[in-house]
């Protein structure tokens, strides 16, 4: 265990060494603090460590403009570190006057009193990261350079605000040059938008994700450790993509894209959410990953909310603190109608076939899967864990659901949607218990009463049969389409009906004419063949058919 981390010398601030059980057991001289700081794995956050008799809380210190509007700016840096629990100071470079429907005035600050400002923070309190938004003029980025340069920080993350989603310049073009040549090679991260990235680089076009990967490597021949494109505003992009490139590799991170006008500030939240994780201790990539998964969280928190009458309103940073229940990504995602076309993986066939677990869940979305269940028997846990998280990320990006069978544990460790449990599992309370409210749980049924009691017991699904006779589930009782209309009659929950299910009888099933029979699982007739996108397409063809047909009858 960790007992503690603190500078070896104040004067050496990018010298680092860790206390194990009172002996020094490493120390390093770095390149930079950030490589001091993501050599270690911390593992307390640093706002649990103690300092002397005192708590030391991870400090950002926000370096932009003010948002008269509360959205974006100084007010979306406070709000973003409040909610991830993170002190933050704040120099303020501009106030501008800014509503929803766009800036109408700007008033930059004197560059000697944005330092005093400066100095103020960084002379009195113990600064981790510093991340810079709007910073409107040559002369204020020197004082930002001079001071960073005089006070030791662990972290610099520069987003290069320029032009609001409204449209109204922040920074003129007269910046380029301090930027390129100055603020971003002293950069750990920078994080540009569309617009932004083609600005940096004299003007090339950004309208693609090739153009993006592109700008991510030339952006990072500027000298910053790492760059995020972000692709908030890339046209015609069905997901929210952001391409981070850390000198060595290129991610393309993708999540859905949250279909509200309330997306004012999410390039200052993303890079202060980023500045807070890495304040906490957080190496790059995760830091990246969290703060996108914080963005996706609030902007569906916050999708309908009215805030003012122009065309980009603010959204909710502060969601977390909030009394109100919200819905979490698992319950936005999930809806009866989800069980249309349920995936069921099986690695005894991934094997046969000579896939992996992803690419078996990446072919099922593509051919229309509407949710996956991973069902893997044989795999060790750490195994499973792996693949799960792989499989999350790759479900989520797509807007589909996705439930561990059995495995609470798993379902919780990689935050996955749910789970499925049968009768003999852990006990659907139990399981309702560990996972909260806010996840998915669905229940095996064979019989009428089983029903009733996973709907008393608060299970969100039936998954019901044996229908047919199956190979995959051994001394399985079959209960044919009888005792599946028994079931779903019993129960007001959504039902999906599993076992021996496809192509030549999915009609048949869904025929039964019981409204909350939303769907059929599949395991074999998906993949234990040759294609499964071609085979999950045409199975999905015929149950859009079936439905249909039976919603035109009644
Ligand atoms: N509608 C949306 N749904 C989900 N994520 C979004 C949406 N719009 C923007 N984002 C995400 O918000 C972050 C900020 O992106 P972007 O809007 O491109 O930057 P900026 O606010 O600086 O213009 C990125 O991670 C982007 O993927
Ligand atoms: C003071 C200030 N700083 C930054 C932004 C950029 O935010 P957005 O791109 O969401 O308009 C802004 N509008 N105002
Ligand atoms: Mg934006």
């Amino acid at each position: 265990m960790l007992a503690s981390a603190q500078p070896l010398s104040t004067s050496s601030p990018w010298m680092n060494f860790l206390k194990f059980d009172k002996t020094t057991v490493a120390v390093q001289r770095f390149r930079s603090p950030w490589d001091a700081r993501s050599c270690f794995t911390w593992h307390a956050p640093a706002s649990m460590m103690r300092d002397g008799s005192e708590f030391k809380i991870p400090h950002v210190m926000s370096v932009a403009g003010s948002d008269s509007g509360g959205g974006a700016g100084i007010q979306a840096d406070l709000k973003t570190c409040a909610a991830r629990g993170v002190y933050c100071s704040t120099v303020i470079t501009a106030v501008t006057a800014q509503n929803t429907v766009g800036v109408q005035g700007v008033h930059i600050l004197p560059e000697d009193f944005v330092a005093k400002q400066m100095k103020a923070v960084l002379s009195d309190m113990q600064v981790d990261v510093v991340k810079t938004g709007m910073i409107p003029s040559v002369g204020i980025a020197k004082v930002l350079l001079q001071c960073i340069s005089e006070f030791p920080i662990r972290a610099l993350v520069v987003d290069p605000v320029m032009v609001s989603t409204s449209g109204d310049v922040l920074a003129d073009s007269s910046i380029l040059p301090v930027f390129r040549n100055e603020l971003l090679p002293t950069a750990d991260i920078v994080t540009a938008n569309l617009v932004e990235a083609s600005a940096l680089l004299g003007g090339v076009q950004m309208e693609t994700i090739d153009d993006m990967k592109f700008a991510a490597k030339s952006i990072y021949d500027m000298g910053p450790r790492n760059v995020l494109v972000k692709g908030g505003d890339l046209p015609a992009s069905l997901d929210a993509v952001d391409i981070f490139f850390d000198g060595k590799n290129l991610y393309e991170l993708s999540s859905a894209r949250i279909n509200t006008r309330n997306t004012h500030g999410t390039g200052c939240a993303l890079a202060s959410c980023i500045a807070a994780e890495l304040a906490k201790g957080s190496p790059m990539l995760s830091a990246i990953k969290v703060a996108k998964r914080f963005i996706e969280t609030a902007l569906v928190y916050s999708k309908d909310i009215e805030i003012g009458g122009g065309l980009q309103g603010p959204f909710d940073h502060l969601l977390k603190l909030k009394n109100v229940p919200h819905r979490s990504l698992a319950r936005c995602l999930f809806s009866p109608e989800k069980l249309l076309l349920y995936a069921v993986t099986n690695s005894g066939m991934n094997e046969k076939w000579g896939r992996s677990i992803t690419d078996a869940v990446k072919a099922a979305i593509e051919g229309g899967a509407t949710i996956v269940q991973l069902r893997e028997k044989n795999l060790e846990t750490r195994e499973f864990l792996e693949a799960a998280t792989a499989c999350v990320a790759i479900c989520r990006s797509k807007g589909v659901p996705l439930l561990i069978n059995d495995r609470v544990d798993i379902a919780l460790a990689c935050d996955a949607d749910g789970v499925h449990i049968g009768q003999s599992d852990m006990p659907t309370c139990t399981a309702r218990c560990l996972l909260g409210s806010e996840k998915i749980i669905g229940v095996s049924c064979q019989t009428p009463e089983q029903a009733h009691r996973a709907w008393i017991d608060g299970a969100d699904y039936i998954g019901c049969g044996g229908v047919y006779s199956t190979n995959t589930k051994a001394n399985n009782l079959i209960i044919g389409l009888d005792g599946l209309k028994s079931v779903c009659l019993a129960s007001n929950l959504p039902v999906v009906a599993i076992g021996g299910i496809n192509s030549s009888n999915a009609c048949s099933v869904m025929e039964i004419g019981v409204p909350n029979l939303k769907g059929v699982a599949v395991v074999s007739a998906l993949f234990d063949r040759e294609c499964i996108s071609t085979e999950t397409g045409k199975l999905r063809a015929l149950l859009e058919e079936a439905l249909g047909t039976q919603n035109g009858g009644n």
